[in-house]
């Protein structure tokens, strides 16, 4: 029951990338299992944007999307998806390795498949395998991958092709059977996933956090990249990811998508975000978060809080007339 009302408590609901079986499903349960919510309202969303939109009307509380990939790299629909609209924040993170098998309909020979489906994110990381084992099959793209094997589920309507490259679990939930497995050309690849929910402050320092911004280009200029990293390299905050994005505004606009080692609340890291600010045309704080890996921040000699708060209180004694501390 909420405090001071009747209405019991709306069970939390959250969406992802559908259907049942993709890698995305999996993240947001590994999420769920961890915040002890394994029980709430899990709802499949057709794309990452109407995923994001659910959210941003309310009919959903949180979404878990696709972020990036340790072999493709970042998921376009996922970085366009955030950096326009209503802003939106991330509050939690989950890595999940991803292998994917070639499933059909029981009864199907590789040597019968002609045309292969499945979410591009995926085809990419198969590319070697189907090339070596099925060099003539045709791709067809797909919303997910679990959406390519639920349409090769029994009673689905015809599709147009015979295999879906998905994750295992997909596989057996449609009643496909497994063709080969393991058919990703890199071992050990990894999706990282993102849950985002509407703007909220974010949880405390864990002292393993990760803070996401969308930065917007100033004015285009020599050194223009050089002087946005400067932001961060100079406060000791290590970058894990930055990758710009055209802004759809004209040819040559682009924003950058960047994740840093840190939180907010540090010094290093809030100075460099004011850095930002003041340099850039537009910085959209997408959150900052505990990292899915635990790995602790690393920090630099003189980046430390009290690193940063000796030089403020030097600053101040020096403002006041005062004898400024050793
Ligand atoms: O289609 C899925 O299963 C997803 O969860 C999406 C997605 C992606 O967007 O990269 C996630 C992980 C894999 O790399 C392939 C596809």
């Amino acid at each position: 029951m909420s405090p001071g009302t009747d209405a019991p408590a709306r069970p939390r609901r959250y969406g992802y990338l559908g259907p049942e079986g993709t890698f995305t499903d999996a993240a947001l349960g590994d999420v769920l299992v961890r915040r002890g919510e394994d029980d709430a309202e899990r709802v499949p969303a057709a794309s990452v944007d109407a995923a994001l939109a659910a959210v941003r009307a309310g009919d959903l509380d949180a979404a878990m999307v696709p972020m990036e990939n340790s072999v493709e790299g970042g998921v376009a629909a996922t970085l366009d998806g955030l950096a326009g609209g209503d802003p939106l924040v991330v509050v939690a993170e989950a890595l999940v390795p991803v292998t994917f098998v070639l499933g059909a309909r029981p009864g199907t020979r590789l040597e019968d498949v002609a045309v292969v489906s499945t979410h591009t994110h995926a085809h990419a990381q198969c590319r070697g395998w189907l090339a070596e084992h099925l060099p003539r099959a045709q791709y067809v793209p797909s919303s997910s991958t679990a959406a390519a094997a639920a349409g090769l589920a029994p009673g689905a309507a015809a599709t147009g092709y015979d295999a879906a490259l998905c994750a295992g679990v997909a596989a057996e939930r449609y009643g496909l059977e497994v063709l080969a497995r393991d058919v990703g050309d890199t071992a050990g690849a990894v999706t990282r996933f993102v849950l985002v929910g509407r703007p909220t402050a974010p949880p405390p320092p864990t002292g393993a956090d990760r803070t996401t911004v969308i930065a917007f280009q100033p004015q285009d200029h020599p050194g223009m990249l050089l002087e946005l990293l400067e932001q961060f390299a100079s406060r000791g905050v290590n970058l894990t990811r930055i990758e710009s994005r055209p802004t759809g505004d004209a040819l040559g606009r682009y924003c950058f998508a960047i994740d840093a080692e840190g939180h907010v609340q540090d010094a290093r890291v809030a100075e460099a975000l004011l850095g930002l600010h003041r340099f850039c045309a537009q910085v959209r704080f997408l959150g900052s978060y505990p990292r899915a890996d635990g790995r602790p921040v690393t920090v630099r000699p003189g980046t430390d809080e009290a690193a940063f708060g000796d030089a403020r209180a030097w600053l101040d004694a020096v403002r006041e007339g005062r004898r400024p501390p050793a």
